[in-house]
């Protein structure tokens, strides 16, 4: 039977990286998709930026919506202080059955909690089942139509709290309109646009930084 893409990329973690090294991980998913093939991750550019947040807020809790394949799970929590968490949403099982073998090889289970579901179900569920009060950080980087109607489900739910930032992926492309909009005019959210590339092209993308002002 045919591998797929994500089987492909596992292949090339377990052959050119090394257990236990994150940042070789990290280094053979983009050597993968830049030689071999693309893929959804959010790639080198965009994750230095994704890196320069993370360590400039250095969060205790971190919540990821969508996985894929773990690459931007293993870059943040290779980063994150010995006590804190982060908790990765995946509603697709093929794509967080190669996650766990991903943030496995790179010796960050201890780190991360794979939960897989539909962030819309889950984040309601977030303070009882998962014991979080809220997040110190939060990636939406998963389908583009839901990252609105989670931010909101988030307030909501009372999981961020003054402070908390939000990292957007692909607000340019394939774009994230109405979530833009959204926290660019709300008096609620402290809004910054980092000009980047849709990762491992030349195309024009970036990450939108947005602080809750609680
Ligand atoms: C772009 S990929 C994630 C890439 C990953 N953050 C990285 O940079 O390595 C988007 C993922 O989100 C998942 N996804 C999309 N909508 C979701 C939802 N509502 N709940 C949970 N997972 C979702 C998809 O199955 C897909 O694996
Ligand atoms: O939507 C796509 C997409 C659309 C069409 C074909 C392949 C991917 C995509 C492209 C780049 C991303 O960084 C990303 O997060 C996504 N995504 O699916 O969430
Ligand atoms: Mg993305």
């Amino acid at each position: 039977t045919q591998s797929t893409r994500p089987q492909r990329l596992l292949g090339a973690v377990k052959k050119n990286a090394t257990r236990g090294d994150p940042r070789s991980v990290v280094k053979a998913i983009d050597q993968f998709c830049r030689q071999k093939e693309w893929a959804m991750n959010v790639g080198d550019e965009k994750g230095c930026i994704l890196d320069s947040v993370v360590s400039e807020l250095n969060p205790a809790t971190v919540l990821e919506l969508g996985t894929y394949c773990g690459y931007s799970t293993v870059r943040i929590a290779s980063m994150l202080p010995p006590h804190a968490k982060l908790i990765t949403l995946e509603f697709n099982p093929d794509y967080a059955a190669v996650a766990r073998q991903v943030i496995a090889w790179a010796g960050l289970e201890d780190k991360v909690q794979l939960v897989e579901g539909a962030s819309g179900d889950l984040i309601p569920k977030m303070s009882e089942q998962f014991e979080v009060e809220t997040f110190d950080l939060v990636f939406l980087d998963h389908w583009k139509d839901r990252y609105l109607p989670d931010t909101k489900l988030m307030e909501e739910c009372g999981l961020l709290k003054k402070g908390s930032v939000l990292l957007a992926d692909n607000v340019i492309c394939p774009g994230t309109p109405e979530y833009l909009e959204y926290v660019r005019a709300s008096p609620r959210y402290e809004s910054q646009y980092f000009r980047s590339h849709l990762e491992y092209t030349k195309v024009e993308d970036g990450l939108e930084k947005s602080v809750f002002l609680g």
